[in-house]
């Protein structure tokens, strides 16, 4: 992290990684390391799908290719330290000696480096799939597969990097930032244009700025990162296919600039302080798919994709989101289509900006009963629909609410009433900022203490939305009522709403009755 960021910062080594309780200590007392050399190694858990990064040359085209990868990072310096593996008997501590590889330390003569301070050495294992895919092949199983992956080692590792072919990454990285539930460590798709064995590669260097966040800092999003920069996953699009910089995130800027400095912006980063366990949702519905609209497109068009099976559609429409609202036979089309139940989001086809209601023609599909995306990219809105479509459980009615809600931060949330929320983590990540808190154990402080105070708030104004969604983030229990609703244990709030919270889940216990 760079010494100016004047971002909201937590400290790395405070963080839930080494001290974090992952169960590499259990394996202990089987070698002689000393304690010290493995408080010192975050654990990172490399998972390898395929992509151009670990390509070779067949017949002139670039295909996949099994079992060659770990040696060619074997040969890398930058990638492993052959010295500090057997030093410190590395591979006779882990099961996977074959496939663990450990970053080399900062020189001393950068004792700047913020990496330098952490002295912190990143041991990663590599988990290779077989067999390995060009990321065009890449279904929604494979999804579920890798977040399966990373559901089964998460308590072994302080974070995760996917390897991934960049055609598809933008699709795995929104599917994985939604099948993830409460997550609490990093997750960091990357991949490369040019494949690392090759000499012009920018695969080595973007493994290696993976694994240098996954291992360094406390990320709970799933990140794509690309070209020196950590997006959060489900807001990029790959929009190139012939330079290094292969990626945008159109709506919103990069959680991490690594340059010199490692820059972070830690008041951008998602922290929905769930208590919650993690777990993995990975029931997807393949119902659904891609609508882009063009100048004369037919009804019949619309009326075939939006047949049966379909179940959910992305709606790609001009600028701020219209539609002609001269083609009645189209509207109509899309009307009945929501009257039966059908999922429409309303994402714009512009590469930068969101949906607005700025236009007649953007209100008509509104009265069809189309959901406004925001300024979510299309293939995070194609995960989101295909995620909540996946909960069949949950009726249409509340599938359809659940999409108007940002879930992972893929969209950005208009507050018209005030400059900041209280429904997002934003208004306690502004507080611990401007008092310096910046350890975990500071920031749950932060978190105890105001929590109370916000649902209070939300609950003077009778603010349901934010009192669920403090419910949500915060693993509480409440129970609110107006003022014929008074039981033993409440205190009046102004004249009217009364609230009574509890909290039992986490690293601290009690309860609240205002
Ligand atoms: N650069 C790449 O990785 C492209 C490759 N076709 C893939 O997506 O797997």
């Amino acid at each position: 992290m760079a010494d100016g960021d004047s971002s909201f910062r937590i400290s790395p080594s405070a963080s839930s990684s080494c001290s974090s309780g992952c169960r590499r200590s259990r394996r202990w007392s089987q070698v002689s390391r000393s304690w010290s050399e493995s408080e010192r190694e975050a654990r990172v858990l490399v998972i390898n799908t395929g992509g151009t990064i670990g390509m070779v040359y067949e017949d002139n085209v670039l295909t996949t290719e099994p079992h060659t990868f770990v040696g060619h990072l074997k040969k890398l310096p930058m990638l492993h330290d052959q010295a500090y593996a057997e030093r410190t008997q590395l591979f006779a501590y882990h099961k996977d000696a074959g496939s663990t590889l450990v970053l080399p330390s900062v020189a001393p003569e950068a004792s700047h480096d913020f990496l330098w301070r952490q002295d912190k050495r990143v041991v990663y294992t590599l988990l290779e799939y077989d067999p390995l895919l060009d990321s065009c092949n890449m279904t929604t199983d494979d999804w579920a597969k890798i977040a399966k992956d990373i559901k089964e080692h998460y308590e072994d590792y302080d974070g995760f990097v996917v390897l991934h072919g960049t055609d598809t990454m933008a699709y795995t990285a929104s599917a994985l930032s939604f099948m993830c539930e409460h997550q609490g460590k990093p997750v960091i798709l990357t991949g490369s244009q040019v494949p690392i064995s090759e000499m012009r590669s920018d695969g080595r260097d973007n493994l290696l700025g993976a694994l240098l966040i996954a291992g360094h800092f406390v990320i709970p999003e799933v990140g794509l990162y690309f070209h020196h920069k950590l997006y959060r996953g489900n807001r990029v699009t790959k929009v190139d296919s012939g330079r290094f910089k292969a990626f945008l995130s159109p709506n919103l800027p990069p959680l991490i600039n690594a340059e010199v400095n490692i820059t972070v912006s830690w008041d951008m980063v998602w922290r929905p302080n769930t208590m919650h366990k993690f777990r993995v949702h990975t029931n997807l519905n393949r119902n659904v798919g891609l609508l882009r609209l063009f100048p004369g497109i037919t009804s019949d068009t619309i009326r075939a994709f939006l047949q049966p099976p379909m179940q959910g559609i992305v709606l790609e429409t001009y600028g701020t989101g219209n539609a002609p609202d001269k083609r009645p036979d189209l509207l109509e089309e899309l009307r009945a289509a929501t009257d039966r139940g059908v999922l429409i989001i309303n994402c714009t086809q512009c590469l930068c900006g969101s949906v607005s209601e700025s236009y007649a023609t953007g209100k008509a599909l509104l009265h069809c009963g189309v959901i406004p995306g925001g300024d979510m990219t299309p293939e995070a809105a194609l995960a989101k629909l295909s995620y909540v479509l996946g909960k069949s459980e949950l009726s249409i009615k509340q599938q359809k609410e659940i999409l108007h809600e940002n879930l992972r931060g893929e969209m950005t949330t208009v507050y018209s009433a005030s400059k900041f929320s209280l429904r997002d983590s934003s208004f306690l990540c502004l507080v611990a900022n401007a008092i310096g808190a910046n350890r975990t154990e500071e920031l749950e402080g932060v978190r105890d203490a105001l929590v109370p105070v916000l649902a209070c708030a939300a609950a003077k104004t009778g603010d349901l939305e934010t009192l669920r969604s403090l419910q949500r983030m915060h693993g509480c229990q409440w129970r609110y009522g107006g003022p014929r609703g008074l039981g033993p244990s409440r205190c009046g709030f102004g004249s009217s709403n009364w609230l009574q919270w509890s909290k039992s889940s986490g690293s601290g216990k009690g309860s609240w009755s205002v």
